[in-house]
C-alpha cells in the first residue's frame, strides 16, 4: 500500500526544487506556458493524493475523526464551508492570529482548524475546514466530519469562487440539506403532539395552499405516528415542512452568509450583481478587498450584543463586555455570569435602551438591548 503522506513530501519536494531551479530565470519561466503544465501537473497530483487522505480510513466512524473534534470556545463559532480552493484559508488567516496553511492545489487543509476572531469585545471562534466535494453527505472526502463541524457552529459562512459556475453554491446547500441543515430559515409554524392513544386530530389554523388531511395522514402513517395532535398554523408549510417537524431532532435551523471570494477575477457588472443578492457578501482576500465588510456582516449575522455590568456605588466596567445572544433576558444574564446568580437576585439596574428610564429596576423577565449597561442586586 503506497504511504500517501511520503509520496505528498516528494512531490512537495520535486515541485520545490523545480520552483527554485525556475526561480533564478525570473518569474517568466515559472508562467512560460511550456512550464505551466508542469506545475499544474504538479498541483492536480498533489491534489488527487491528498484528496485520498481525506477519504475515511475503513472503519473510521463517521465521528469526529482526526483533527476535526476542536472544542467549541469564545462566544460563537463559525465554520468555513466550501470547495476546495476557494480562499476558506488565507480568510481565516487574514483575520484570525492563526495561520492555516494555503496554496494552489486542491485539499491542503486536511482537518478542522481553529482561528480567533476578536471583534467588539467578542470572541469568535472561525473554523476552516477541509474544501468539501459533492457527495460530502455521504461521507465522501470526509464529508461528513466536516459537515457535522458546520452543523455545531452559529453561523455557517459559505464561501464561494466568485470565478467558478453559480451552481457551487445549490451543490453545497444540496450536501448540507441532506444532512438535516436548513439555512436562513426558521422551524416550521406546525405544532405536533405525539399521543398514547386517540387517533389522529389534524386541523388548519388557516386554509393550506399545498396540504390538505390525507396528505398529513400518510405521512404520519409512514413514520408510524398513529395518535397524535397536528395544528397547521402556517398556510405555506409544505409536506417537507411537516417532515422537518417530525425529524425535528436532525434538524439544525443555522444563519448563512454567503461569501464569494476572488472578486479580483470577474466582471465588475458581475460583482455589482452578486453583491446584489441576499445573505451575500464578497470579498479580494488576495487584493485584500471587502474583508473587514465580511467580518462586520459576521458580527451582525451571529446577532450579539454587548452588555457592561456595574458595581453598586462604582464606575461601570466597560473593559470587559458581557457578549450575549440577542432577545436575552435578565435572567440569561445571570445564568452567563454564573448559574446560581439567580437563586439570590433580588432586582437589577439597567442603563440603556431597554430602560424605559435611567436606570430602570428590573426583574428576571426584563429584555435587555446592545450596550446596556446591567447592575444585579442580590437578596
Ligand atoms: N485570485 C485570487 N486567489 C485567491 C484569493 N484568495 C485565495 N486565493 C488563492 O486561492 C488558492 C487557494 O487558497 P486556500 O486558502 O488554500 O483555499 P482553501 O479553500 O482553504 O483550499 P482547501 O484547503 O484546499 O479547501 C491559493 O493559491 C490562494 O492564494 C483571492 O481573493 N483571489
Ligand atoms: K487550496
Ligand atoms: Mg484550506
Amino acid at each position: 500500500m503506497v504511504n500517501i503522506t511520503e509520496k505528498i513530501k516528494e512531490i512537495e519536494d520535486e515541485m520545490r526544487r523545480t520552483q527554485s531551479k525556475w526561480s533564478h530565470l525570473k518569474c517568466l519561466a515559472i508562467n512560460h506556458p511550456a512550464n505551466m503544465p508542469r506545475r499544474e501537473q504538479g498541483d492536480r497530483k498533489l491534489a488527487r493524493l491528498r484528496a485520498q487522505l481525506l477519504e475515511p480510513t475503513a472503519g473510521a466512524g463517521s465521528g469526529g475523526g482526526a483533527g476535526f473534534d476542536v472544542s467549541k470556545s469564545g462566544d460563537a463559532r463559525v465554520a468555513l464551508v466550501g470547495f476546495p480552493s476557494v480562499g476558506k484559508s488565507t480568510f481565516l488567516s487574514k483575520i484570525t492570529k492563526t495561520k492555516s496553511e494555503a496554496a494552489s492545489y486542491s485539499f491542503t487543509t486536511l482537518t478542522a482548524i481553529p482561528g480567533v476572531l476578536e471583534y467588539g469585545g467578542a470572541e469568535i471562534q472561525i473554523l476552516d475546514l477541509p474544501g468539501i466535494i459533492e457527495g460530502a453527505s455521504e461521507g465522501k472526502g470526509r464529508g461528513r466530519q466536516v459537515i457535522s463541524a458546520a452543523k455545531t457552529s452559529d453561523l455557517i459562512l459559505m464561501v464561494l469562487d466568485a470565478t467558478k459556475r453559480a451552481e457551487q453554491r445549490a451543490l453545497l446547500e444540496a450536501e448540507l440539506d441532506a444532512v438535516g441543515i436548513r439555512l436562513n430559515k426558521e422551524p416550521p409554524n406546525i405544532y405536533l403532539k405525539v399521543k398514547k392513544a386517540g387517533g389522529m386530530k389534524i386541523t388548519f389554523q388557516t386554509p393550506p395552499k399545498n396540504l390538505d388531511e390525507k396528505i398529513i395522514y400518510n405521512v404520519l402513517r409512514d413514520y408510524k405516528i398513529l395518535n397524535c395532535e397536528v395544528l397547521v398554523r402556517d398556510e405555506n408549510a409544505t409536506i417537507d415542512d411537516f417532515i422537518d417537524v417530525i425529524m425535528k431532532d436532525h434538524r439544525k435551523y443555522i444563519r448563512c452568509l454567503y461569501v464569494y471570494n476572488k472578486i479580483d477575477s470577474v466582471s465588475l457588472e458581475f460583482l455589482d450583481q452578486l453583491a446584489r443578492e441576499p445573505h451575500t457578501a464578497v470579498m479580494s482576500c488576495e487584493l485584500d478587498l471587502g474583508v473587514q465588510e465580511v467580518v462586520e456582516r459576521i458580527w451582525k449575522e451571529l446577532r450579539l450584543m454587548r452588555l457592561y455590568t456595574k458595581r453598586k456605588g462604582e464606575e461601570p466596567d466597560f473593559s470587559e463586555a458581557l457578549i450575549v445572544r440577542q432577545d436575552s433576558s435578565i435572567e440569561d444574564v445571570c445564568d452567563q455570569i454564573h448559574r446560581t446568580l439567580k437563586e439570590t437576585f433580588k432586582y437589577a439596574m439597567v442603563w440603556g435602551a431597554s430602560a424605559r428610564h435611567v436606570p430602570q429596576r428590573v426583574g428576571l423577565g426584563h429584555m435587555v438591548a446592545d450596550e446596556d449597561v446591567v447592575s444585579i442586586v442580590a437578596k
